[in-house]
């Protein structure tokens, strides 16, 4: 953060005593408090971050920005030390806020995405739509950021310092368009709140993430922060109304006085007609505004569609011309470890890589595989650890329900025992075999296929380890996959 500084009034903070210090930065963590930083002290799911504003004066701190809770906690600290104390029901909130000033710029044009699945998918789409219009764009999640600026990302909705730092280097890179990915997590803990919205995205809400939030009426909530109150008054809500609740997103936006853009199948003011499915892909049509607009998808998976219909409302909720963006989608390129073939045996058998990590996306991603397998569908399907519980059967029946044969194995047990965690989803799947080792379970998956078979590796997609207690060992399902399959088919030298 160089030599900057500035007064504390200026990102918008007021402190109890009215000092106005010199800001020379801002952090989260008191390990990373310079001389003159705010330290922003918010209330944890460990652990309360005021625990650590003692260390963080003695670094030097000039302002502390905490909750009431927070400044009951650090007291004694607060009252031996000069620092200006900021104190608001809200801290969350304002350090979003802070973090858009402090750092200044970000891209013109965003939109940011959520629901359960998809977030991803979509964004990667407005993304390469924007980039095929001559734009100069990213899209910023699960994956990374990505497209015309690339950099890793640690969350799929960064905290708000590095959330704001990103976008600002996005802008200083020329980038002027950004899609970003708003997790129920990064929406429940305010990540996103100082980002200035042209439109907000919303694909379906089904199971996940349990173990975090209270209660399913919360996850929801979260999830409707979005249209609720990120999304300025004058932005755009692009809803998916096939899904029930689109229809609960699409009346908080409205009550709130934002335009509303449906998309759906089943109705919409941009609507998916028909479609029709091949080895390689699927042919579509949409009609938008009494014009109907026939294309080629080059994507699997049927799912792909209205993520794709979803991506290309949003781009046009910015102001794209919607002739120029449909003719665009023709170029539209499978997202990284969403499914992906990843390998084909000799006797014409695919096998495919998918981060279906919830019941609805193991579903989903299966069905829609169906109208390209003429034989057998083979899945194998596990849950990661230190993760919602009550979603592992679901996710074991799930599969069962829609392939032939499902083999279990481990997906990042993280900090819990890998054989509980598959029990607990063999209970959904009492028919499938168990294959603790997850290298072993895909060389055994692609060992059955026969011709016309296909094979579903789901869980990880574009993942590159396999956290097993604090280890991340390497592990990525398409380059095992192309090993296996070049092992069995005799390809190896
Ligand atoms: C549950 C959760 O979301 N936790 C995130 C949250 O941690 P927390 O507030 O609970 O932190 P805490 O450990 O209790 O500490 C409280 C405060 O004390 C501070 N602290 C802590 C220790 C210390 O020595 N000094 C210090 O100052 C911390 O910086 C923090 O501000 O804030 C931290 C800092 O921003 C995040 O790193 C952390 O993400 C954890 C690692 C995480 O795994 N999050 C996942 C679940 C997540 O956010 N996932 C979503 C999406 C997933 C999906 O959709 O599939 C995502 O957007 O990535
Ligand atoms: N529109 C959709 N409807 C149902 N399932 C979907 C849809 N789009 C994607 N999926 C499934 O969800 C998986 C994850 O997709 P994607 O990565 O785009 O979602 P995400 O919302 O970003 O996930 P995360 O919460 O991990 O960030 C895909 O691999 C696919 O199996
Ligand atoms: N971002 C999601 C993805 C999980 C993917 C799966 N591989 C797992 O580890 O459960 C999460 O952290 O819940
Ligand atoms: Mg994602």
């Amino acid at each position: 953060m160089g030599e900057r500084a500035v007064s504390l009034s200026s990102l918008g903070l007021t402190a109890r005593s009215g000092a106005n210090p010199r800001i020379t930065g801002i952090a989260v963590d008191n390990r990373q408090i310079r001389n003159g930083f705010l330290f922003a002290a918010m209330p944890g799911s460990r652990v309360h971050g005021a625990t650590f504003i003692q260390y963080a004066l003695e670094m030097g701190a000039a302002a502390i920005l905490t909750d009431p809770a927070g400044a009951r906690i650090a007291a004694a600290a607060l009252a031996a030390s000069d620092a200006a104390l900021v104190v608001t029901d809200a801290p969350r909130e304002a350090l979003a806020r802070t973090a858009a000033i402090w750092f200044g710029a970000q891209p013109a044009t965003m939109v940011a995405v959520t629901g359960t699945n998809g977030k991803t998918s979509v964004s990667t789409f407005v993304r390469q739509i924007w980039m095929e219009m001559d734009l100069p764009a990213v899209n910023l999640g699960t994956t990374g950021v990505e497209g015309a600026w690339t950099a890793p990302l640690a969350h799929t909705t960064p905290e708000p310092i590095t959330l704001h730092r990103t976008l600002a280097a996005a802008f200083a890179e020329g980038i002027t368009h950004a899609a970003m990915e708003a997790s129920s997590h990064g929406l429940d803990q305010r990540r996103l709140d100082g980002v200035t919205l042209t439109a907000a995205g919303f694909t379906n809400f089904t199971q996940d993430h349990l173990d975090y939030h209270a209660s399913f009426d919360a996850y929801f909530d979260a999830k409707a922060g979005l249209f609720a109150r990120v999304l300025p008054e004058d932005g755009v809500a692009v809803i998916n109304i096939d899904d029930p609740r689109g229809i609960d997103m699409a009346a908080i936006a409205k009550a709130r006085g934002c335009a509303v853009l449906t998309v759906g199948r089943d109705g919409g003011d941009l609507h998916l007609d028909a479609q029709r499915m091949d080895a390689t892909g699927q042919d579509v049509r949409f009609s938008y505004r009494g014009k109907t607009y026939q294309t080629r998808l080059n994507l699997i998976g049927g799912f792909q569609a209205d993520n794709v219909m979803l991506a290309a409302g949003l781009v046009i909720a910015c102001g794209g011309e919607p002739a120029r963006v449909f003719e665009t989608l023709v170029h539209l390129k499978t997202v990284r470890g969403r499914m992906q073939l990843a390998a084909t045996r000799d006797n014409g058998a695919a096998v495919f890589v998918d981060y279906a990590h919830t019941p609805d996306a193991i579903a989903t991603a299966l069905a829609a595989m169906r109208p390209h397998v003429m034989g057998r569908l083979v899945a194998i399907v596990g849950a990661g650890g230190d993760r919602d519980r009550a979603k592992r059967p679901l996710m074991g029946q799930a599969a069962a329900d829609h392939a032939d044969l499902v083999i279990v194995t481990d997906d990042n047990p993280r900090s819990e025992d890998p054989a509980a965690i598959r029990a607990a989803v063999l209970q959904g799947a009492p028919g499938a075999f168990e294959v603790g080792d997850r290298a072993e379970a895909i060389l055994r998956g692609i060992d059955a296929l026969g011709p016309g078979d296909a094979l579903l590796i789901a869980g990880k997609g574009h993942e590159t380890g396999q956290t097993v207690g604090d280890d991340v060992l390497p592990f990525d399902d398409v380059e095992q996959a192309s090993v296996a399959v070049a092992a069995l088919d005799g390809r190896l030298a």
